[in-house]
């Protein structure tokens, strides 16, 4: 869904070569053919040590990579041309792919050499946001997925692979909650099903239009019957088989592969099996982006101590994905604790870690047959380092690190095999020898052996020839048009022997060959190309054999990557003097609590309580600036980090499983999804109403700022009898609305605190400790003045503050009406399943609430209701 997605003139065959067709030059008309079997993609043709596009690709090709725009004439036309090196490709491919296109490789796949005529070319991958293997265009640490959803009636299924280390996950549920799932998982590129209808997201993959039969139930399942004996057995609706189905078959379009060999793992997973944080959470709690621009400013950035590539992926499915049973929660926790105990293997640990290489993107490279030998080393380098691993847990009693200790398989045949098959230094290339170790083959080591006496005899020759002849200047050399050579200086010419044959006459010397030489060349070029050609097929049968292992060697991937987050965590609650957490209290009880990532950045934090009993409700009053988001955002961190199965920065937190955390922060605009602050601030909310439980944390901050004082006040305190009465949710509801305050003596378990600053000669200073009551003051003209608001404007602000108060007493029962009217009005849009405007006094508000009231929401896309909302506002104003 890139605003520059390609024009289709960039992808298939150019309409002015189809004009001439039959005419083209052979060359051309493969670029064509290749175009046309690939017509969702723009093609890199390659020609020599270039990539070439043509026409309207080729002036992509120029403005995007920022490369000349040439032409290349022959009889049939001129036509405009744009080359990349293939030696750098990867930056241009990756300026491709940023900028929205879908690029496919047409590479040469016959020898040069060995063609006669034109080379043959194909189509050998397709390189798309989703399915980059290329380790230049992939992020080490981040996983990158290819997703699809695909729709049974209300029953929506989504699957995603990250084709680099061959991770597939599976799952299914309602449209809201599949939804929440995609927004977490975030794939890069997205295959979408029939009948999806997908709002807009908050992220932006590409969306692939692909083959809509894929989808089908049938030929789904046929595809997945390559991965897995019964598919229907993983799945657990057929939306869910649809999207795996469909998904696997466009990854393996993508890698012209019948089946992708390293996805050996099909996780089905069910969204509830984890707390659930949708993308609003995920976004305001700070989890992976920041919303400041400070670096080092979320809780991925504070956590991530991770030693390699493979611990830094999964630490981030594991903050994507907290558990929910207590029992799984624990069994982590048990290994964080033993390993805070222990500095000695922690460091021991955080030292073979380091040295481990991305093991699960090295299997896929192996099983595509994309590795090189330098890959193999790599390979054995980490294995290497397992028996070291295992020995350091040998003592582990925890759970967790035991299992992890007997999921280190220390794949002895595998490390042997690459050991004994490939040098230790190999170079980057595996055509061209040097590659396989001396005693790995006999066939190898005795033609090695003929070329090196070759050229033993060789270099024993100059001395020979000299003392046969006497001409102390001959010398022996070799260059690549003429092989080895005799060079005799033109005053010694006379004494050169009979069978001396003539070879190339310089100015100063001439060049022969004896007919032993020529012989003794033959046979070195014929043993060194043999050794080169028995190098490549040893070297691509160790490739293969290793990748038969590729499931063993994911499972230690997988070790690997558990035992780094679990290091990691333990680091991590040392460093910042963690708590371990503890469940099994109804209510949140922390103590000393901290900000995880605020206490980084601030000199002195401040620690607070926060005890909140099951189903309570927090209004959370104080001036701005004095902690109130800060505050909300720890307790859902610590909540968080908990049932993640880390320590928590707190001195003590007993605490509950939480299902979901809920979060309606801050007013920011969703300018990219055209909906307004309130708008969108209600979307939240209702969100929030909706699908909260008992078990559900819920954070509100200011919620109803974004209209009138009457109405947002009305909209709060609705919300919050709502969340009391009928929800259940334990809350923390921060807000400006003084008047709020006074519902926690008319509820039980709703009740006040407040942040306090002091005050002295104008002059604030903001406390940032938490305290029992409501606020009596909100400081905001101080803060104004803090900001540099000038003189003047703070004045005459201060003034209308206590006219205000005055005023405000003689209002408050006309205010009291307006609430309960407001707040019926918006009770019953939410009954009804939509948000409804305030009380209609002029015949212009009747029109548009009438209008609202006929739209049918069930038939309405999202855009459309966004139209209709934009053209009923303009008509308010
Ligand atoms: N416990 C604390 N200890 C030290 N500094 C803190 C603490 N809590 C917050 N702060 C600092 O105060 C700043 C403002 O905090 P925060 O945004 O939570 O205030 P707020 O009350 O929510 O403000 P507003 O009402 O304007 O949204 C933070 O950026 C942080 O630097």
């Amino acid at each position: 869904m890139n605003a520059d997605a390609p024009s289709t003139a960039v992808y298939g065959a150019p309409e002015e070569m189809l004009a001439v067709r039959e005419d083209l030059t052979p060359m051309l008309s493969q670029y064509a053919d290749c175009c046309e079997s690939h017509d969702d993609a723009l093609v890199l043709f390659q020609v020599g040590d270039f990539y070439e596009a043509f026409c309207g690709a080729a002036e992509t090709v120029a403005r995007t990579c920022e490369v000349t725009l040439t032409k290349r004439e022959d009889s049939t036309g001129t036509w405009p041309m744009a080359g990349i090196p293939i030696d750098n490709a990867a930056g241009y491919i990756e300026r491709l792919l940023d900028a929205g296109y879908r690029v496919a490789l047409a590479e040469q796949v016959e020898d040069t050499s060995e063609a006669s005529g034109l080379v043959d070319r194909a189509v050998t991958q397709l390189i798309t946001p989703g399915t980059v293997v290329d380790e230049e265009l992939l992020e080490a640490g981040r996983a990158t997925y290819l997703g699809a959803v695909a729709r049974d009636g209300d029953t929506y299924g989504l699957a995603v692979v990250d084709v680099s280390t061959g991770e597939c996950l599976v799952t299914g549920a309602d449209r809201a909650l599949a939804l929440e799932e995609l927004e977490r998982l975030a794939p890069a590129e997205l295959v979408v099903g029939p009948d999806c209808d997908l709002p807009i997201l908050s992220f932006d993959p590409m969306v692939t239009p692909f083959d809509a039969s894929a989808f089908d139930l049938d030929s789904a399942r046929e595809t997945l019957s390559s991965y897995t004996t019964q598919p229907d057995a993983i799945v657990e609706s057929e939306a869910e088989l649809s999207a795996a189905g469909a998904l696997l078959a466009y990854a393996e379009y993508a890698h012209g592969e019948e089946k992708l060999e390293y996805v050996s793992r099909l996780t089905r997973f069910d969204p509830r099996e984890f707390l659930q944080l949708d993308a609003t959470a995920l976004r305001s709690l700070e989890l992976f982006e920041s919303r400041s621009v400070r670096a080092g400013s979320t809780l991925l950035d504070v956590l991530d101590e991770t030693a390699c590539a493979l611990g830094r992926r999964r630490l981030e499915a594991w903050l994507r994905r907290p558990l929910v049973e207590r029992e799984d929660i624990e069994r982590r926790l048990d290994a964080v604790a033993e390993l805070t105990d222990d500095a000695l293997l922690r460091d021991d640990l955080n030292q073979h870690l380091s040295a481990v290489y991305d093991l699960e993107r090295l299997v896929t490279r192996i099983s595509r047959e994309r590795a090189n030998a330098r890959d193999l080393r790599s390979l054995k380098a980490t294995l290497d380092r397992v028996p070291e691993l295992t020995d350091a847990l040998a003592d582990a009693e925890s759970d967790l690190l035991r299992s992890v200790r007997a999921d280190l398989d220390e794949l002895e045949d595998v490390r042997e095999l690459v050991g004994d098959a490939i040098v230790g230094d190999p170079p980057q290339e595996i055509t061209e020898g040097g590659v396989i170790a001396d005693g790995f083959d006999s066939e190898l080591d005795s033609v090695r052996s003929t070329a090196t006496d070759g050229k033993e005899w060789v270099s024993n020759l100059e001395a020979h020839e000299q003392e046969r002849t006497g001409i102390d200047s001959l010398e022996v050399g070799y260059n690549q048009v003429h092989g080895y050579y005799i060079e005799v200086t033109n005053p010694n010419l006379d004494r050169v022997p009979e069978e001396y044959v003539r070879r190339q006459t310089l100015k100063n010397s001439e060049r022969f060959y004896t007919p032993e030489l020529k012989e003794r060349e033959d046979e070195i070029l014929r043993a060194s190309d043999r050794a080169d050609a028995l190098e490549y097929d040893l070297f691509c049968e160790v490739r293969r054999d290793v990748a038969a292992e590729s499931e063993r060697i994911q499972g230690v991937a997988g070790a690997l990557a558990v035992l780094d987050v679990l290091r990691t965590l333990a680091d991590v609650a040392v460093a910042n003097d963690y708590a371990r957490p503890e469940f099994g209290s109804e209510n949140i009880d922390i103590d000393a609590g901290r900000h995880p990532v605020v206490e980084r950045a601030q000199s002195e934090f401040v620690p607070n309580p926060a005890s909140l009993p099951r189903g309570s409700i927090a209004l959370i009053t104080g001036p701005n600036m004095s902690g109130k988001s800060t505050y909300m955002r720890q307790v859902a961190l610590v909540v968080v980090l908990a049932q993640v199965g880390s320590f928590v920065p707190a001195r003590s937190a007993r605490l509950p499983v939480i299902d979901r955390i809920f979060t309606r922060i801050g007013a920011s605009d969703d300018i990219a999804g055209g909906q307004s602050t309130f708008m969108r601030e209600m979307s939240e909310l209702t969100e929030i109403l909706h699908n909260a439980t008992e078990d559900s944390l819920v954070l509100l901050d200011e919620v109803g700022r974004g209209t009138s004082t009457t109405d947002g006040l009305a909209i709060a305190r609705a919300a919050t009898e709502f969340l009391h009465d009928d929800v259940g949710a334990t809350t923390l509801f921060a807000t400006h609305y003084h008047d709020l305050t006074e519902i926690a003596g008319e509820y039980e378990g709703v009740f006040n605190l407040h942040f306090t600053a002091t005050q002295t000669e104008g002059e604030v200073t903001f406390l940032h400790s938490v305290a029992d009551g409501p606020s009596s003051s909100s400081y905001g003209v101080e803060v104004a003045q803090l900001a540099g608001v000038p003189h003047s404007v703070v004045d005459r602000a201060r003034t209308l503050v206590s006219d205000g108060a005055t005023e405000n007493d003689s209002r408050t029962d006309e205010r009291e009406t307006a609430t309960r009217e407001t707040l019926d009005a918006y009770i019953d849009g939410l009954e009804n399943g939509h948000e409804e405007s305030e009380d209609s006094t002029t015949a212009d508000q009747q029109v548009v609430a009438d209008e609202l009231l006929a739209a049918d929401l069930a038939s309405t896309t999202p855009l459309e209701a966004l139209n209709l909302l934009s053209e009923l506002q303009n008509r308010l104003k």
